[in-house]
């Protein structure tokens, strides 16, 4: 199977969630410039890692292109994931309704206090901290959203990668020291933010 660069994942990434939204199709490569401004040529290279035929002259054939990001991602097989720290973060995320788009399947949430799983209410069983390794080995959650507040997520991230966790998407605004083996993305507002006051701040402008 073919190698897809890191920056060419991320930009398929963001091209499917473009082709969900884009109804029956066709959708040319300068389409996608105009909504995403990446040259023509990055994305006729970046679908050039897929395999299939998907048109192009006239335009991409929608479903056809979907179903090969999907599948040369590896995104065509169901993932369940957690939620960890139900405070005012993490409980919207108990509730949102885009997991029910399909491939992540949100199956537990985990708080430290048992008066927030006790009062709590949610799609989903929530259970105390405490019952982290023995909840995701029985149901193989792979995922974990985790939104405790800073001083407890290096703790906790520990924890996750004890029950067998894989992947974490963390939004506690700290650096998380774990094994290279579990994969982390860190979202952070204030990264955002800042990152686009890089792009609007002209070159060499200190101000
Ligand atoms: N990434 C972002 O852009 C962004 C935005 C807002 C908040 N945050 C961060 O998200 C985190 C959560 O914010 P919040 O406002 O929901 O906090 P919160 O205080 O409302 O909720 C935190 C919850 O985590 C629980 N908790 C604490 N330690 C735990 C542990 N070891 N295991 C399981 N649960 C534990 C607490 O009982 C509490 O219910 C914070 O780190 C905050 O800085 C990030």
């Amino acid at each position: 199977m073919v190698q897809i660069p890191e920056p060419a994942k991320e930009r398929l990434l963001h091209l499917m969630r473009i082709l969900e939204q884009a109804g029956e199709g066709p959708l040319t490569s300068g389409e996608i410039e105009s909504r995403t401004g990446w040259a023509s040529h990055t994305i006729r290279k970046d679908i050039s890692y897929l395999e299939g035929d998907f048109g192009s002259s006239s335009g991409y054939n929608i479903p056809s292109l979907t179903r090969a990001i999907t599948e040369s991602l590896g995104l065509n097989r169901s993932r369940k994931f957690c939620v960890v720290g139900l405070g005012r973060l993490g409980s919207a995320y108990l509730n949102f309704s885009a997991y029910q788009l399909g491939e992540f399947e949100l199956v537990a949430g985990f708080d430290s206090s048992v008066n927030r799983v006790e009062i709590l209410k949610s799609p989903v069983p929530l259970y105390p901290a405490y019952k982290m390794p023995e909840v995701i080995g029985r149901f193989g959650i792979e995922l974990a959203l985790l939104c405790v507040p800073e001083a407890s997520a290096q703790q906790a991230a520990e924890k996750l990668a004890a029950a067998g966790i894989k992947g974490i998407v963390n939004f506690a605004p700290v650096v998380l020291d774990i094994s290279q083996d579990i994969v982390v993305r860190n979202v952070y507002v204030a990264d955002e933010l800042r990152s686009l006051a890089v792009k609007i701040t002209p070159e060499g402008n200190e101000a």
